[in-house]
């Protein structure tokens, strides 16, 4: 029978293709503390200014520039002092003509002040207080609003929050906030010659790397991940590990078993539990061997065994799903050009990914690459930050060329 799905997609068409299929998950309410890294599910409005009124930026003297305006070296101004505010204080007194207020930073300008002066630049005592220059009006002035006013969209809906937006909402007296839900996700690793960590190395087998480099990838994105262990190349137990793992997550993810051998079983698994396949293989090098479904409107990933593989083509081309999936509005890959540092003489009849970290060198974007890069080689994604590619066809390419990226863990 004719398989009814497509088979061998550009990248882009795969992204697109898995998008369609990708559903944001529900909404929660979180505390202020826990925000850094959880995406915003509305507008944040700012119903107060930050700072609420205005401030002193110094230590010193606030006074009326009008009273100053003919201060110098040979003709300085002496002002009475009439009363002291530090900062969690407000003047009790108004300044008149010939007056000044001492005020400490990030104390309330009283409204009969207009400008304030740094101690340094004054001569004073207890009682009064000289100057010697004239200041403008409004000079030292922090005003009301001055990092949020009032009606300011804060952050945005979609928005990956960072400490200093989580330091905006807890100065905005946000201790709620309403964020998407992080998704949940399993990783099934499959191979009859895979073993445990703890496990003892027998002949022939290899312990499972590739679940715990992409459980911490998928941590680090956003999602709560976890391993359901190894299971074996049959189509039943394969199926049977899936159908168990979408009971307590939103999408489950494989490694192994998806490319063209006799014991590659998940493409069968799915079928046998009912599952739609939306893909299989994407033309990328590495990451070709891959396949995409979906089961109850859940979306499903069989990524490559070889771990290098099924890194990048997570990275590639489930990441802009995944960070759908957690509600970030800016979801599709952030592209930056880099140049290469080294030749690259391997031919490349896909598009071919190279994993790297990016360097400044004589002021240029670089992209800096492990000499020897393998599609089952952890080792060259040591460190790395970008993942730049090489067009279809490319023979080889010379150093200082230039080359798409994308970034990675953003
Ligand atoms: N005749 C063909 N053979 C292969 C093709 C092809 O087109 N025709 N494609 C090759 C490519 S490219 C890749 S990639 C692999 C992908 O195969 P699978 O996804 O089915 O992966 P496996 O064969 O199960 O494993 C590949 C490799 O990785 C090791 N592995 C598997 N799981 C783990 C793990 N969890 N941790 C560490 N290492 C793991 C496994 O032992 C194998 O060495 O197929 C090629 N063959
Ligand atoms: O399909 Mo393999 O994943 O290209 O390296």
């Amino acid at each position: 029978m004719k398989d009814n799905y497509p088979i061998s997609v550009s990248v882009e068409e795969g992204i697109d293709l898995i998008l369609k299929e990708t559903k944001i998950i529900s909404i929660c309410t979180e505390s202020v503390e826990n925000l850094d890294g959880r995406v915003l599910a509305k507008d944040v409005v700012s119903k107060e200014n930050i700072p609420p009124f205005r401030r002193s930026p110094l230590d010193g003297y606030a006074m009326r520039s009008e009273d100053i305006k003919q201060a110098s070296k040979e003709n300085p101004v002496t002002l009475k002092i009439i009363e002291e505010v530090p900062a969690g204080h407000v003047a009790t007194k108004a300044i008149s003509k010939g007056e000044a207020i001492k005020i400490l930073t990030g104390a309330t300008i009283p409204d009969s002040a207009d400008c304030v002066i740094k101690f340094e630049d004054t001569e004073f005592d207890s009682e009064k207080v000289t100057v010697f220059a004239p200041l403008k009006s409004g000079q030292n002035v922090v005003p009301a609003g001055e990092d949020v006013k009032i009606g300011d969209i804060v952050v945005k809906k979609g928005t990956k929050l960072t400490p200093s937006q989580v330091g905006l909402l807890a100065g905005l007296g946000c201790d709620k906030v309403e964020v998407y839900k992080k998704p949940s996700v399993t990783l099934i690793s499959t191979g009859d010659e895979l073993v445990e960590v703890r496990e003892e190395l027998k002949p022939g087998k290899i312990r499972n790397s590739s679940a715990y480099n992409l459980n911490s990838i998928l941590e680090r994105s956003g999602l709560n991940s976890k391993m359901y262990g190894i299971v074996k190349d049959t189509t039943q137990e394969i199926g049977d590990a899936i159908k168990k793992a979408f009971e307590s997550s939103d999408m489950v993810i494989t490694t192994g078993g998806v490319s063209v051998g006799d014991y590659d079983k998940i493409k069968d698994a799915i079928s046998y539990i009912g599952g739609k396949i939306i893909y299989w293989k994407t033309k990328m090098k590495p990451g070709s061997a891959f396949l995409a479904a979906t089961y109850n409107d859940k979306l499903f990933f069989g990524l490559s065994g070889n771990p290098a593989a099924a890194a990048v083509a997570l990275h590639i081309v489930c990441m802009p799903a995944i960070r759908k999936m957690c509600g970030i509005e800016e979801y599709q890959h952030k592209v930056i050009q880099v140049h290469t540092l080294s030749d690259f003489k391997k031919k490349s009849p896909n598009r071919r990914y190279i994993p790297g970290k990016l360097v400044i060198e004589n002021g240029k974007a670089c992209i800096l690459t492990a000499e020897s890069q393998g599609n089952g080689m952890l080792s060259p994604l040591n460190n790395c930050d970008i993942i730049a590619n090489i067009e279809a066809g490319n023979t080889g390419i010379e150093k200082d060329t230039l080359l798409d990226a994308v970034f990675i863990f953003r």
